[in-house]
């Protein structure tokens, strides 16, 4: 706290210089929070004694998304010339310096020419044009997030519950998922309607929003099939993790502050009953209650139709309602769980989540992808044996998986077709057994 104020100062000087090249997010609320501010603290001391012209410029071309990439800059009182609809502009930077009580500040900024006739249509039309591209430009460059929210403690001793992000790196694509082809084409071909659905969301007066429900059992794919998703579109990921939201208020903060571009997600949704039990109980004759929207809910449907689990489902299914109806458009809505059955039609019937899709146990398809992956290999005189002991066990994906995966050197393709040719053996035996 003591440094709160400092670091503030710092941190408008800072964004002074770097403005409008890089976004700053700071956050308070992490639960290294004294280590991260001190680093915080001592990195933008660093930059500030060292800064100059040049050193931003360095520090500009790192911060994109992969340092490889070119990023073009303009010189001071350089002059660029640019075109567009047989219109010519001039742009070049510039700066200026500001004196503040301690110290002169930087302000750097951009300067644009054009003839007089011109300058409705470079004002309407080329600005937006300008701004446009830009925006496309940092939806392609931009580094993705995946966001979780955590419970913390705020400046003042409150517990609330905030966003935190690492940088989203998933190495799962469609390409490498591992399940029915025809399935993951029709998936594929829905997420592309999707993204190309603006307008057409638009004009139907709807939410561009859609939502996944994702069921299987543990290891089958469902939050690599969600990564595979966040991959393909570029959007971010928010794990929305229910058991640290303490009420309707807070949840629709949560909702609010995602971004457009993202996914939101749900995982495990059935034990969404066990949190609503809890709660119900925690607050049975509580005044708080009615600001729990989950066992409020729950409560009063069960209260009036007396039906047991029926009325938990309701209260669920008034929550994922809320859900839809708070976050905002150009988001996907992925529910997982590992029990379908325990939902119900009412949440899996077409309306509420658009698309119903099933991760299963490993078939003989799903190998040959896995076995791409693992050994790059597309065809071996074992798979055969394979692909006729996955029909006669169950083995997930990820179990498959470990087997393919070479742990030393000396094992190779044969050894680790081998090793699983082992696995499914035991497996066959297991199941056996139990029958
Ligand atoms: N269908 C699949 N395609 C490719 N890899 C898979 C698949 N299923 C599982 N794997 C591998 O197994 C690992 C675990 O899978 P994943 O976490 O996606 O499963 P899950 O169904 O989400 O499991 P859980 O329900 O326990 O969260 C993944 O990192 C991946 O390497």
């Amino acid at each position: 706290k003591e440094f709160l104020g400092e670091i503030q100062t710092y941190l408008n000087k800072l964004l002074v210089y770097l403005n409008p090249y890089i976004e700053i997010t700071f956050h308070e609320h992490q639960e290294n929070s004294w280590y991260e501010r001190s680093k915080a603290y001592a990195y933008i001391q660093r930059y500030l004694s060292t800064h100059s012209s040049k050193s931003i410029k360095k520090f500009k071309a790192n911060v994109g998304k992969d340092c490889e990439s070119v990023v073009l800059s303009i010189d001071d009182y350089q002059e660029v010339t640019d075109e567009f609809n047989g219109v010519k502009v001039w742009w070049t930077s510039g700066k200026t310096t500001l004196h503040s009580n301690n110290d002169d500040l930087e302000k750097r900024y951009y300067k644009l020419t054009c003839k007089r006739r011109h300058r409705d249509f470079v004002t309407k039309v080329y600005m937006q044009h300008v701004l446009d591209e830009g925006k496309a430009i940092r939806v392609r460059t931009r580094q993705r997030k995946l966001y979780t929210n955590n419970k913390s403690e705020n400046w003042y001793g409150y517990q609330r519950t905030m966003w935190s992000h690492v940088v989203f790196e998933h190495p799962s694509t469609f390409d490498t998922l591992a399940m029915d082809p025809k399935k993951k084409k029709e998936i594929l071909n829905d997420l592309i309607t999707f993204s190309r659905s603006k307008d057409y969301y638009k004009k139907e007066g709807k939410s561009w929003k859609r939502g996944y429900l994702i069921n299987g059992p543990p290891g089958t794919g469902k939050s690599s099939m969600i990564a595979a998703m966040a991959n393909f579109l570029e959007y971010d990921i928010y794990n929305l993790e229910l058991a640290f939201v303490k009420d309707n208020t807070e949840l629709r903060k949560l909702l609010i502050n995602t971004s457009s571009k993202s996914i939101i997600v749900i995982e495990d949704i059935d034990c969404l009953f066990d949190l609503m039990g809890q709660r119900k109980e925690k607050k049975e004759g509580s005044k708080e209650e009615e600001k729990d929207p989950i066992a409020t809910k729950a409560k009063a449907e069960k209260d009036r139709d007396k039906k047991g689990s029926e009325g938990t489902l309701s209260g669920l299914l008034n929550f994922i309602d809320e859900l839809w109806s708070t976050c905002g458009s150009e988001r996907l809505i992925v529910l997982t769980t590992n029990y379908v059955e325990n939902l119900g039609l009412s949440l899996t019937r077409k309306g509420r989540m658009d698309m119903h899709i099933e991760m299963s146990y490993c078939c003989y398809e799903t190998f040959k992808v896995l076995a791409k992956n693992y050994l790059n290999v597309e065809s071996h005189e074992l798979f055969a044996t394979i692909g006729r002991l996955l029909e006669e066990s169950n083995i997930t994906p990820a179990d498959v998986a470990e087997n393919l995966m070479p742990k030393s050197d000396e094992d190779n393709v044969e050894t680790c077709l081998n090793k699983l040719i082992k696995s499914l053996e035991d497996a066959k035996g297991e199941a056996k057994l139990e029958t």
